[in-house]
Order: C-alpha cells, then sequence, then structure tokens
C-alpha cells in the first residue's frame, strides 16, 4: 500500500492552507503529513469525567460540566464589567461562568440555548458555584467531541500559532480528519521480530492514540511505541556508522617501540593506574590491526587521560606517525602545548603549537616543522584538520573536550584525505544515556579507577559573612607551602550587577598576604602572558593565582591545594567539578571552597549542595541533567544532540538501552537492510531519517 501521502505538504491537508502551513513550518518544522503525524501533544487534560452541575463543590483540581446556556449577560462593576453566563447542568443545578477579560469576544461565542462545557476550577460566591475565565466547547458543533468527555491534548502553540488560529482546538480537528482519511493506510515499519520481542503497540495505532487517547493506558503504550521508534531510529545511524567504520582502512602502527617505553618508564614519576593500563592495551590493540580506530577515552577529572594520550602518541610515532591534538579553544591548546612540552622534552622531542593568535612566523616556524615531519605532535583547535594543515604522516588524532564535536561533525571530520586514528577524550562524564546518543558508535575505554593517594577534596560552602574565617583557612595552607587557585566568573566589574572582579579581587588578596606572590590570568592577556603567568604558578613562583574560567579545563598544578571559587552561584554544575578538578591532583588533602549567596535560586542551590555532596563526577552529571534537561545539558547549540520530539534522554534510558539493543541486533543481521522484511524500515529510514542527518544538530 502506499504511502506517498507522508511526505505531501501540509498546506494541502483539510484544515491548513497556506498561512497555516507557513506559521507550522517555521515554529515548529512541521512540513510533510509525516511531519504533522508527529506534532506530539505536550500535555493533556483527563476531561474522562463530567461533574453534574448539582454536585459541584468548591476545589482546587479542575472539572469539567456540561449544560446548557440559561443566559448571558454582561454585568456592570464599580470599574470593570464582566460576562455572567448561567449553565443549567444536564440532570439540573445551575452553576456561573464569570469573564472579566475579553468580554465581548467570549460574548460572541455564546448564545441561550446552546450546549456547552465548560472546565475549570469552582468557587463558591453566595449561593453560587462560579468559574473565573473557564476553558469552554460548544458542543453543538457538528462532528465527534474532541475536546470534552475524553483525554484531550494540548499542542505546543506560541503567539505566532494562535494569530493563524492554530490553538489546541483546530489542530485536533485537523489530526482528527486526517486520520480519518489516511490513517488506515499507515502501515508498521518495524519488522515483526522486532515488535514482538519488545512488545510494542503497531505504529499506527500509537499514532492514533496518542492524538487521541481512549485510556490512560492506552497512551502510556503509545508513549513508548514512539519513544523507542524516535530512539530506534537514531542507534540505527550510530548501528550504520559503527559498521562502517570497522571496514575503514587506517593506518597499521608497529608495536610499541623506544619512545613509548622510555616515556612509560622514564619519563613518568609514576606508575601507570590499572585503569591506564588496561586502555592503553586496547589503544594499541586498535591501532595495529590496519582498520581505523574510533575510541572514546571516558574518566573523571584528573583520573589520568592526557597521560595515555601521550603515550598512544607516542606509539604512533614509534611507527613512524605524527599526531595531531585538538582543544576546543585556543587557550585549552596552549595548555595542553606547555603539558605537552614538558612530557616529551625529556625524549628529546618538540611538540609545535599551531593556534590563529601566534604571530606569522612563529606560525611558519611550526607549520614547516609538521610538514616536514620533524615534530612528532601538533597541539591546536579543531582548525588543525579543517585548515590543512598539511602533516607528513599523521597517524593518530587525539580530540580533548569530545562533547563539543556532533556525531554529525565526526562523521564529516574526515571525510577526505587520510584517516588517521581517533581518540576521543572526555573529562566530562556523561550521563550513560547522553553517552549512547552522542557516541553510541565509538568503543569506550573507561579510566574508572583514581591515581594511587588521592584523597577526596573536601567541599564546603561559604558565605560572604565568613569571609575572614575562608582567609585564615587559605593563609594556613598558604604556610605549609601549598597553593591556591581563586576563581571569579567575570573579567571585568560589571557596573550593574556590582561584582568584584578579578583584577580588584588579586588586588585584595595581594594586601591581605603580603608575604605571598599573588598572579592573575585571564582571557584578554596576551598568549605570552598567560603562559608566562601559568608556568610561574606551576613552577611555584606564585602561590595565589587568581583567574577567570581559564583555568577551568586542563591546568595541572599537583601542588595547589584550594580552590576558591568566587559567586559560585554563577557556575554551572559540571564547570564547578571541572574547576574542583583542578586540585586533589596529588596525595595531599585538597579542599574546594565555594562562596556563594543564592537565597533567590533554588536551581543555584541545588547545585551547590550536590557539589557539597559528592565527588563523583557521574553522580554530578546525573544530578546536573535532572536539573537541566537534556537539551541544556551542554548548551543547545553546543550539544550537536538530536532534537528529541517523545523521548527524554533524562527518563527513558531504559527504552534506549532496548532500542539500541534492537537497532545493533539489526545491522548485524542484516547491515545493509537488504531482506524482505525489512524494507518498508529501511524506506521509512532512508525518507524520513537518514536524508534529515537524523536531526543531528550541526555544531559550530
Ligand atoms: N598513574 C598515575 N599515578 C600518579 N599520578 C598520575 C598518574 N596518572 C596521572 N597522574 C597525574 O595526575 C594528574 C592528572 O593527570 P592527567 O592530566 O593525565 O589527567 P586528565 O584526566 O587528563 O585530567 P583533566 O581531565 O583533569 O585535565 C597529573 O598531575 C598527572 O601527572
Amino acid at each position: 500500500m502506499s504511502e506517498d501521502f507522508l511526505q505531501q505538504d501540509v498546506r494541502y491537508v483539510k484544515g491548513v492552507g497556506e498561512k497555516r502551513a507557513d506559521v507550522w513550518a517555521e515554529q515548529h518544522g512541521v512540513r510533510t503529513v509525516h511531519d504533522l503525524l508527529r506534532f506530539y501533544p505536550r500535555r493533556y487534560l483527563d476531561r474522562t469525567t463530567v461533574t453534574p452541575v448539582r454536585q459541584l463543590q468548591e476545589g482546587p483540581d479542575s472539572v469539567t460540566v456540561v449544560g446548557t446556556v440559561r443566559s448571558v449577560n454582561v454585568v456592570p462593576g464599580n470599574n470593570q464589567k464582566r460576562l455572567e453566563i448561567i449553565l443549567e447542568g444536564e440532570q439540573g443545578g445551575r452553576m456561573k461562568g464569570t469573564w472579566f477579560q475579553g468580554v465581548w469576544w467570549v460574548r460572541k461565542a455564546f448564545d441561550e440555548g446552546d450546549r456547552v462545557a465548560f472546565h475549570g476550577t469552582v468557587e463558591k460566591y453566595g449561593r453560587w458555584h462560579s468559574m473565573t475565565h473557564p476553558d469552554f466547547d460548544r458542543l453543538n458543533d457538528e462532528g465527534p467531541l474532541l475536546d470534552t468527555g475524553r483525554i484531550v491534548p494540548l499542542y505546543p502553540g506560541g503567539e505566532a500559532m494562535s494569530n493563524v488560529g492554530l490553538t489546541s482546538r483546530t489542530v485536533r480537528r485537523v489530526l482528527y480528519d486526517l486520520f480519518k482519511e489516511h490513517g488506515l493506510k499507515l502501515t508498521e515499519t518495524m519488522p515483526d521480530w522486532i515488535m514482538d520481542g519488545y512488545d510494542l503497540m503497531e505504529g499506527r495505532v500509537a499514532l492514533r492514540a496518542i492524538h487521541f487517547p481512549k485510556t490512560q493506558q492506552e497512551l502510556s503504550r503509545a508513549r513508548r511505541r514512539l519513544k523507542f521508534e524516535e530512539l530506534f531510529f537514531i542507534q540505527l545511524l550510530l548501528a550504520q556508522m559503527h559498521e562502517q567504520q570497522e571496514e575503514v582502512a587506517g593506518p597499521a602502527f608497529d608495536d610499541p617501540g623506544a619512545y613509548t617505553r622510555e616515556f612509560v618508564r622514564e619519563v613518568l614519576p609514576f606508575e601507570l593506574t590499572g585503569a591506564q593500563t588496561r586502555a592503553l592495551r586496547e589503544i594499541i590493540g586498535d591501532v595495529q590491526t590496519g582498520t581505523q580506530m574510533n575510541r572514546l577515552l571516558q574518566g573523571d577529572v584528573g583520573s589520568g587521560k592526557t597521560v595515555v594520550a601521550v603515550a598512544a602518541m607516542m606509539h604512533a610515532y614509534d611507527s613512524g606517525y605524527q599526531s595531531a591534538f585538538m582543544a576546543p579553544t585556543e587557550i585549552l591548546a596552549e595548555q595542553h602545548h606547555a603539558n605537552l612540552q614538558d612530557y616529551l622534552q625529556p625524549l628529546g622531542l618538540e611538540p609545535r603549537l599551531l593556534i590563529g593568535s601566534q604571530t606569522k612566523a612563529e606560525r611558519e616556524a611550526a607549520l614547516q616543522a609538521v610538514r616536514s615531519g620533524a615534530s612528532p605532535v601538533a597541539v591546536g583547535t579543531h582548525a588543525l584538520i579543517q585548515d590543512e594543515v598539511a602533516f607528513d604522516r599523521l597517524g593518530l588524532a587525539v580530540v580533548d573536550e569530545q562533547h563539543r564535536f556532533g556525531v554529525a561533525q565526526r562523521a564529516e571530520m574526515f571525510e577526505k584525505g587520510e584517516r588517521p586514528h581517533m581518540l576521543l577524550m572526555t573529562a566530562t562524564p556523561i550521563p550513560r544515556s547522553l553517552a549512547l546518543t552522542l557516541y553510541g558508535d565509538l568503543d569506550v575505554s573507561k579510566i574508572d579507577e583514581m591515581p594511587p593517594g588521592r584523597k577526596p577534596v573536601e567541599t564546603r560552602l561559604r558565605a560572604e559573612k565568613r569571609r575572614g574565617e575562608v582567609y585564615a583557612f587559605l593563609n594556613d595552607r598558604l604556610e605549609q607551602g601549598e597553593q591556591a587557585f581563586v576563581v571569579y566568573p567575570l573579567v571585568e566589574e560589571s557596573e550593574k550587577m556590582d561584582l568584584k572582579d578579578a583584577e580588584s579581587g588579586a588586588q585584595e588578596l595581594q594586601e591581605k598576604f603580603p608575604d605571598y606572590t599573588v598572579g592573575l590570568v585571564h582571557g584578554q592577556l596576551s598568549a605570552d602572558d598567560k603562559d608566562a603567568t601559568m608556568r610561574r604558578f606551576k613552577e611555584g613562583d606564585i602561590d595565589l593565582l587568581v583567574a577567570t574560567t581559564v583555568i577551568e579545563v586542563g591546568v595541572d598544578v599537583p601542588n595547589a591545594t584550594v580552590m576558591l571559587v568566587e559567586h559560585a552561584e554563577r557556575f554551572g554544575l559540571s564547570q564547578l567539578h571541572q574547576l574542583r578538578g583542578r586540585v586533589g591532583r596529588s596525595d595531599q588533602q585538597s579542599y574546594c571552597v565555594l562562596m556563594a549567596s543564592y537565597k533567590r535560586s533554588q536551581e543555584a542551590k541545588q547545585r551547590l549542595e550536590a557539589m557539597a555532596r559528592t565527588n563523583d563526577g557521574f553522580e554530578i552529571s546525573e544530578t546536573d541533567l535532572q536539573i537541566r534537561g537534556a537539551g541544556d545539558f551542554f548548551g543547545t547549540r553546543q550539544s550537536g544532540m538530536p532534537d528529541l520530539k517523545i523521548a527524554d534522554l533524562t527518563e527513558d534510558d531504559e527504552i534506549l538501552e532496548v532500542a539500541r539493543e534492537a537497532a545493533f541486533a539489526l545491522i548485524e543481521k542484516d547491515p545493509h537492510l537488504r531482506a524482505d522484511e525489512h524494507e518498508r524500515l529501511r524506506r521509512r529510514y532512508q525518507e524520513d531519517y537518514a536524508e534529515h542527518g537524523l536531526g543531528f544538530a550541526r555544531v559550530g
């Protein structure tokens, strides 16, 4: 049976037309009948029960009544006219509906003798039960009752939508007619083995039921089916990417040689942890097979990912290949470059930095060293690969802070030219549901063990009035020869918000701690000045480093034991966790002090309490996801997250797991969906999903 109508433009659907179609497309991306069927309700009103007017009682719950209009009066009040409608119940009894706004407009909607339904909360005035501004439906219209006596869907709206009359009521009518005309033509896309194996409701029943549910049970089965389907198609794309990646040729590295050995045994002053060794073995296993590695290296702040990545780069160099090390920003690239210098110089190797803010001469020299193969590692931002920096022999690309790339970018990154092995590092612990969606195509190595001797960072929340105490504590730590960070959210003082900025903070601290050296870094310093200050801090010449969030990722100063965050209520949870990760990087006890006033924001309070409660990155990120929801978790634009219409990654993790299992099983069974039983699925996938990049947002 043909399903061509699914691709039909909505403007030709009964009850829509040009104007509404334009607004619908613009506001909600609804263009085709397929989109329209998936314009899901945002919530439902349960109007299944009609309360007899006689039995009305005052109360906070919304109720539905049905009756006949007995009188319609505009009543002059003291300073405001009001509309009063008297409704007589089907089994007797009278009540009032009252409007103070839209009096004339509502007045026109009613005539005496009309049969109508009111929905609202009931109050009692004198002897009258009354509803103020109730929702209402006229029941003498033709057709079935779509607005009363059932579970009624409410649709996403907005001003533009209501300006062209696309209210929930119209949408219901449009969809009802659409189902009447086409509903039976919808065919099932899922093969029987998935339908039965995962106990799914039939697709067309689910679509009808999501808009016009008969019962709550039916609604919840419909939701499950549609969420499954949505997540399934995303996982299908990931399963396919995974399958394809396994076939892509990549450089075949030799066994690890002298550089790798020397780095691990001589340069590092410690033994790798079990988790680091495992991760490194997994990487070494991948890069020797001759197919491209696509691996995510996941581990909490300070767990030792960079060290593993450097070992992998040395392995590349042993095999005659160079590596690219990419950070999301220039500042972070500079910091990684400084770290890499410390690691590689003892081996007589020179990593090169390539960023936009370099002088021409610096850049030329670096480019030359990379081009000739003299330098084993180039450090920079993503421009390293995108801007045609020529490598002599690129074999490995390490990408830090992977979550700022979307799936789409990743697929595109190496479409042309060589295919180096990919090692993606993320310091942001990601809830499993998000990880499966964002990195569902990758192999994963987890560093789930901290280097030995680490003591959990002690975290304290402090209000302004206890600043004296905080400074006394800071003084104690400095006296012990330890160092501290003080972080501010702003660079310049904001006139409006009267916040202390980093500069005046640094000055104040220098006055308070005259025996110690205070340094300052912020985003507006030149790269050289920043570098110089960071280096002095690392070498111990600076005791107290005042900074804006520049230091968020990548700084490694094990002797720093205090992280003092000013205006902590203004930071996001994962940002705070990253900042805290700057201390506690040795066997000394470390502290994180959050100076905050959060009386006004419940959310800030939740964030800060989570920080005080746990040091566990995964728990922090789960909490963050709960507080903010998946869309905002990474910042919507930056996330590369697919735009989900019905599934919610914060609560649908169980459905996600089974949808993923089904999708991967399918690709394993039938990689190109060629089997007859998968034909409809393949067509739907190509038409509605694959071509649109599955709605994976593009980043950048
Ligand atoms: N096995 C180990 N034993 C002791 N110290 C280690 C070990 N591995 C790493 N370190 C040290 O721990 C600190 C953090 O390591 P590294 O920078 O590799 O972590 P990371 O996971 O990349 O950190 P972040 O994500 O916070 O930047 C460094 O000072 C490093 O020298």
